[in-house]
């Protein structure tokens, strides 16, 4: 089993994190708190409250864990595209892709990764919905002092499930979304690149930008539930199930909740899968 993609997808993975964690956090708390007016007051706030540190809350977490599931993704979705057509990246370069391989290896690729992320991005999400300022003599501290802590309280209250909170959310948004992920990639580096040719970088930023793009468009919806999903269960359970979640979301917010942190997800989509696909490409043909 090649093993450079998995190399190649960790360290991308690093890059693209810390480009788009700020963003990020904004997200997460529009999605899940009601009491931010929209994007720019929910930075100003963070701001004023947290510092600029408010921003990378629960970043050194992800840089570990969030870069192996990335990891996971490439290396997956590389291995399963060799299964299916038979054929090594090299060899892919050279004759036209089956799209429909494409679509079903990023599909798989999706749910593997799904299913390694669950644990860490419910700790991220409870890490950044934190909006206490960090320690100060006099003030409340946080409910979760770190991600070790965070960890170990779920277990503790929730039971070791409790990690996996909002994981079918997580699956149902991101075993279709990545197969359309990188069949846009795929397809736009092949339209942008002339035949017989390997993809250069300005063709890597683009088509790995509009990719992310296009993914989190579609993924959004299903965020927010996953996000909601897994700020559940904090105090006393709000939601039944996913299904319950949607309902009730639908219901008391009208259906506008699903795009909430659409605008986030794109401005944030471009520049972090940009700069993943680049790095990503070139590792890969560094270490091949
Ligand atoms: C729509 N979804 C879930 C994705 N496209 N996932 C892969 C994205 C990878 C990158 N680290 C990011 O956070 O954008």
């Amino acid at each position: 089993m090649p093993v450079e993609e998995f190399v190649a997808g960790w360290i991308s993975g690093i890059a693209g994190l810390m480009l788009g964690h700020p963003i990020d956090t904004v997200k997460v708390r529009l999605q899940t708190q009601n009491t931010y007016r929209g994007i720019m007051d929910c930075v100003i706030k963070t701001y004023r409250r947290e510092s600029v540190l408010g921003f990378f809350k629960g970043m050194s977490f992800p840089i570990g864990s969030v870069a192996m599931v990335n990891s996971v993704l490439f290396g997956t979705y590389s291995n399963s595209l060799l299964l299916l057509s038979s054929t090594s990246p090299q060899e892919r370069k050279a004759q036209p892709l089956n799209y429909g391989y494409v679509f079903v290896a990023g599909s798989i690729a999706g749910f593997v990764q799904a299913y390694c992320l669950a644990p860490f991005d419910l700790i991220k999400v409870r890490l950044q919905n934190q909006t206490e300022p960090r320690t100060r003599p006099g003030v409340a501290p946080p409910q979760y002092r770190g991600p070790l802590h965070c960890a170990r309280s779920i277990i503790q209250e929730e039971g070791p499930r409790g990690l996996f909170r909002g994981a079918w959310a997580l699956v149902l948004r991101d075993t279709p979304t990545l197969g359309l992920y990188f069949l846009t990639y795929e397809g736009l580096s092949r339209w942008l690149t002339s035949d017989s040719k390997e993809p250069g970088s300005a063709t890597m930023l683009v088509a790995g930008g509009f990719a992310g793009i296009m993914s989190w468009t579609i993924a959004t919806p299903m965020d927010v539930v996953k996000s909601r999903m897994q700020m559940d269960g904090l105090k006393r359970r709000k939601y039944r199930g996913l299904l319950d979640c949607v309902i009730s979301s639908a219901r008391q917010e009208g259906p506008g909740v699903f795009f909430r942190g659409l605008t986030l997800n794109s401005a944030r989509a471009f520049p972090v899968n940009a700069v993943t696909f680049f790095s990503y490409e070139h590792l890969l043909r560094f270490l091949s």
